[in-house]
C-alpha cells in the first residue's frame, strides 16, 4: 500500500447497475473497470462484480463496487439483497429499444420498494446507452429528461462501445453522492474525447510504450 492509500483510505461505493437485458450493463461496467468492450452478448446469470479507484478532487480516494446485476433478475427473490445498501444505483436503458426504457419504472419500482424503510433512497441515475447508435434511437430524449427531471435522477448519455461520457458518468455519479462539487476543468477533462489517426510504425523499436493507469486499479469476480 503507498503512503497516500494509507493517509487517505478508500472510500467505498457500492454502486448497483440496473435495466433490461442486453440494455449493456456488463459493458458499461468492462468498460470503466477495463477499459474494454466486447461485441459478443454473454447474458449475465445472477451477479458481476467489478471494482474500479478513483481520486476525486480534494485527494479523495473511492473504490467503486459495481454490482452488475443480470436483466432477468426483475421478479427474482435475490434483487432485494443486491440493491440493499446501495449508495448508487444506474438505471440503464439501450436507446434504440424503447422496451428497455419503458420497463425502467419496474425497476425505479422495486427500489422504492426495497428502500421503503430507509431514510432516504440510494443516488439514482438514468443511464441512457448505446449512444454510438444515434441514427437508430427510439427514445426521444424529451422522455428521457422528463423521467429523470420527475423523479430527481441524474441523467446520462454514454457509450459503452466507443467509452464516450463513461468515465464522466461514473465520476459525477460518485461526486454527487460524496457531495463534492467538480469543477468545470475537472468535468471538462473528463469529456475530452481524443481521436487519433492509425500509425505505421517502421520496427518495434518506436512503438512508444503504454503509460500506466495512476490511481486505478480494477478486478472482477463472478457469483452465480
Ligand atoms: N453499439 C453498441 N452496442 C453495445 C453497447 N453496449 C453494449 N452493447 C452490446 O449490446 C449487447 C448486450 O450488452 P451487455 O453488456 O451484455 O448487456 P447487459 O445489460 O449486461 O445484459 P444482461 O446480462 O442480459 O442483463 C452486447 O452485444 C454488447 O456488445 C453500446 O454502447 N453500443
Amino acid at each position: 500500500m503507498s503512503d497516500s492509500e494509507d493517509e487517505n483510505p478508500d472510500k467505498q461505493l457500492k454502486i448497483v447497475i440496473m435495466g433490461d437485458g442486453a440494455s449493456g450493463k456488463t459493458s458499461l461496467a468492462v468498460r470503466y473497470s477495463q477499459e474494454n468492450f466486447g461485441k459478443q452478448y454473454k447474458q449475465t446469470v445472477g451477479l458481476d462484480f467489478f471494482l474500479r479507484r478513483i481520486v476525486l478532487p480534494g485527494n479523495i480516494h473511492v473504490a467503486l463496487q459495481l454490482w452488475d446485476i443480470g436483466g432477468q433478475t426483475l421478479g427474482g427473490g435475490m434483487l432485494d439483497k443486491y440493491i440493499f445498501g446501495a449508495h448508487g444505483v444506474l438505471l440503464v436503458y439501450d436507446i434504440t429499444n424503447y422496451q428497455s426504457f419503458d420497463n425502467l419504472e419496474d425497476w425505479y419500482e422495486k427500489i422504492r420498494e426495497v428502500c421503503k424503510d430507509q431514510p432516504k433512497l440510494p443516488h439514482i441515475a438514468l443511464v441512457a446507452n448505446k449512444s454510438d447508435l444515434e441514427h437508430m434511437r427510439t427514445v426521444k430524449q424529451e422522455k428521457h429528461q422528463r423521467f429523470a427531471t420527475e423523479n430527481g435522477f441524474t441523467s446520462h448519455f454514454v457509450s459503452a462501445k466507443t467509452g464516450d461520457s463513461v468515465n464522466l458518468c461514473f465520476q459525477k455519479i460518485s461526486a454527487e453522492i460524496l457531495g463534492i462539487k467538480l469543477t468545470k476543468p475537472e468535468v471538462e477533462q473528463q469529456t475530452r474525447v481524443v481521436k487519433a489517426d492509425i500509425v505505421q510504425y517502421s520496427n518495434a523499436e518506436s512503438v512508444p510504450r503504454a503509460t500506466p493507469h495512476q490511481n486505478t486499479r480494477s478486478s472482477l469476480c463472478s457469483l452465480q
